[in-house]
């Protein structure tokens, strides 16, 4: 893995954006795997910037996202369709039939779950797929005990991601307890993984993934496994890790690789 520790929350949406610009500028037809949640607007917000001005172009590539609430149309607010459209597909160059969110108001939602498989599959897999992570370790919505190699299934959320989420649904609104989730294996299967965390409440999350065991009980320690899996975090997110003075030299070194690459 490797461990990018920055200064505050800014710094690691733009450092998250530039993998993404240089990802589109490589490959104008990428296929990015994107995420919900607070953590990933202000990256949204830099790649719009960079849409605006010319910088990069959504016009030829396609989306997969990570999770969708089981029993929300795509019109509902709280739907991660409806968040996506909001916090970027309505603000960038992007033909919306080329961006996809698992379907929560499928009939047949086991069905779907094949489906969506199939159509990331057809697309040749996901070039970049980025990650927010939940206090418990989940990445997407694969709760604690999620199999490591599970593919997109419904999955029944915990009663802490239900809390951490309830603050999004009005006090009478109907809160899902269910979703469809791409797996484990499914977010291993993408070329890149970066995943973003900021602030103190993901410290304990953030030691779990990159110091624990490889376990069931903090799915995100499942990028252990992944060959290009970028852990970009803020102080405040790194402060539980035991080693970050070794994190921080890994990175300057690697820094230093990179510039001499760039010169030969
Ligand atoms: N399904 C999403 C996850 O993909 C996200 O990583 C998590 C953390 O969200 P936040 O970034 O708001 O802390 O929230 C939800 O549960």
């Amino acid at each position: 893995m490797q461990i990018v520790i920055l200064k505050n929350a800014a710094e690691v949406a733009a450092y998250g954006a530039d993998i993404f610009e240089k990802q589109l500028n490589r490959k104008a037809e990428s296929v990015l795997g994107l995420a919900t949640g607070s953590t990933p607007v202000a990256l949204y917000q830099n790649l719009i910037e960079k849409n605006k001005q010319g910088d990069i172009s959504f016009k030829d590539a396609i989306t997969f996202n990570l999770d969708e609430y089981l029993g929300l149309e795509g019109t509902h607010p709280q739907s991660y369709r409806y968040f996506m459209n909001e916090q970027l597909f309505n603000h960038v160059d992007i033909n919306k039939d080329h961006t996809h969110v698992p379907p929560g108001n499928a009939k047949n939602p086991v069905e779907a779950c094949q489906e969506y498989e199939a159509h990331i599959a057809a697309a040749g897999g996901i070039d970049v797929q980025l990650l927010g992570i939940g206090r418990n370790g989940h990445i997407g919505f694969n709760e604690p005990s999620s199999g490591l190699t599970s593919r997109t299934r419904v999955k029944t959320l915990t009663k802490e991601t239900i809390d951490d989420n309830a603050r999004f649904f009005g006090p009478d609104e109907y809160q899902p307890h269910l979703s469809i989730t791409m797996g484990i294996g499914t977010i291993l299967d993408a070329k890149k993984v970066v995943l973003l965390a900021t602030g103190e409440n993901k410290a304990e999350a953030i030691k779990a993934t990159v110091e624990g065991p490889l376990t069931a009980s903090c799915p995100a320690s499942a990028l252990q496994l992944h060959r290009d899996a970028v852990i970009v975090i803020d102080e405040a997110a790194a402060s539980k890790l035991d080693n970050i003075e070794f994190y921080k030299h890994i990175e300057a070194e690697n820094q230093k690789l990179q510039a001499h690459l760039a010169s030969l």
